[in-house]
């Protein structure tokens, strides 16, 4: 089937996720019966439908603050560890059924312990949620490998302490560390403790930067911060100067960006969501790929984007004509940016991606 990729052919090939919530990517039928269950009453709604369909017009916002508002609910709903093993379980399987091979999926764990959860308690389930998650997937022929990664919130001042689970954890199922939430007013260094002990010992971290603030963002993640790769990050356009003759020059930060490979962790509708980005046709993702920057795509919040992989592959297929080579290279450019060890990406790439796209490659 080469030729233009469909969206039910997309679905099909080999698929990489390294930036997506687990409070962002629940069925909005499950946050119904969750809140339920647990004695949620905050809903707007009761009915999965509409629940949905409420979630990405609130979302819809304009602003990464009033953004992050909706999350209120779904972490309302994620206070027990019945419901974090089972929002967990369900999103192993809803990107497994979405073709994704290899996943990293971020959440707060301070964000569960209004119920009084321990921090390891939440980190816990959560583990025990993907494994069955992937396992029951894998009845299903389809196999996923899903990592973690411990977000800290920028305005709590948790950031260590998160850290140091992360580090705990590291050997079951945790690869790594982020710090998410509101970036204008909190930058990254005000978590310098958190990044120092990371980087002492050998551990892995990615940064929220250039979403709702710009390059000065995204130099204290790199230069000050020592982030390995960048959440987003859509602003290094603001340093790349387009001349009237199509001449492209970089700045020294983008260059940097560039010439060191750091991964950019690009969600294309959330960006066009928050205000990041006008739209998907006028996302700076079309510039940055042809630039070859180290771009990946990824969902962000599944939730409130009402999106998958396939399906923000295939708005980058309408609105930039990406073929299914350029699909590859986004696929293999989040293999190799994973936090999973050298040999183990190697093995994805040669033995699951590449075999997946050959025949579509002509
Ligand atoms: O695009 C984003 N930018 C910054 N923070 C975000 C984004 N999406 C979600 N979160 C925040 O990350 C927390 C942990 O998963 C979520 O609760 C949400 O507040
Ligand atoms: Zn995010």
């Amino acid at each position: 089937m080469p030729g233009v990729p469909t969206l039910e052919a997309i679905r099909r090939v080999p698929k990489v996720l390294l930036h997506d919530h687990l409070d962002g990517g629940l069925r909005p039928r499950t946050v119904v019966e969750l809140a339920a269950a647990t004695g949620y009453a905050g809903l707007p709604t009761a009915d999965p439908d509409e629940l949905g369909r409420w979630f990405i017009a609130a979302a819809n916002s304009g602003s990464l603050e009033t953004y992050l508002e909706t999350f209120a609910h779904t972490c309302g709903v994620m206070q027990t560890e019945e419901a974090l093993v089972r929002v967990a379980a369900e999103a192993a399987e809803d990107l497994a059924d979405d073709g994704v091979v290899y996943a990293e999926v971020r959440y707060a764990p301070e964000l569960f312990v209004e119920r009084g959860l321990s921090l390891d308690t939440v980190v816990e389930a959560v583990q025990q949620g993907f494994a069955e998650g992937a396992r029951r997937a894998a009845e299903r022929g389809r196999n996923i490998r899903v990592v973690t990664l411990l977000c800290a919130m920028r305005q709590h001042a948790r950031a260590l302490e998160i850290a140091e689970l992360a580090v705990r954890y590291r050997d079951a199922g945790v690869g790594g560390f982020d710090i998410a939430g509101p970036e204008e007013g909190y930058p990254p260094t005000r978590n310098l403790d958190a990044f120092e002990y990371l980087r002492r010992n050998n551990a892995h971290f990615t940064i929220h930067a250039g979403e709702a603030f710009g390059l000065a963002s995204i130099w204290e993640a790199i230069q000050h911060c020592g982030a390995e790769r960048l959440g987003h990050g859509v602003r290094i356009v603001d340093d790349v100067k387009t001349a009237g003759d199509g001449h492209v020059q970089l700045g020294r930060l983008a260059s940097y960006v560039r010439d060191r490979r750091i991964p950019l962790e690009i969600c294309p509708s959330s960006n066009v969501q928050t205000g990041a980005a006008r739209s998907i046709a006028e996302h700076p993702i079309g510039l940055l790929a042809r630039l070859r920057f180290r771009v990946t795509v990824n969902t962000d919040n599944r939730l409130m984007s009402g999106c998958t992989v396939s399906s923000e592959l295939a708005a980058l297929v309408d609105a930039f004509g990406y073929g299914w080579a350029d699909l590859q290279w986004f696929t293999i450019n989040a293999m190799k940016s994973a936090f999973l060890d050298f040999d183990q990406r190697l093995e994805l790439i040669n033995t699951v991606i590449k075999p997946g796209y050959a025949e579509l490659l002509d």
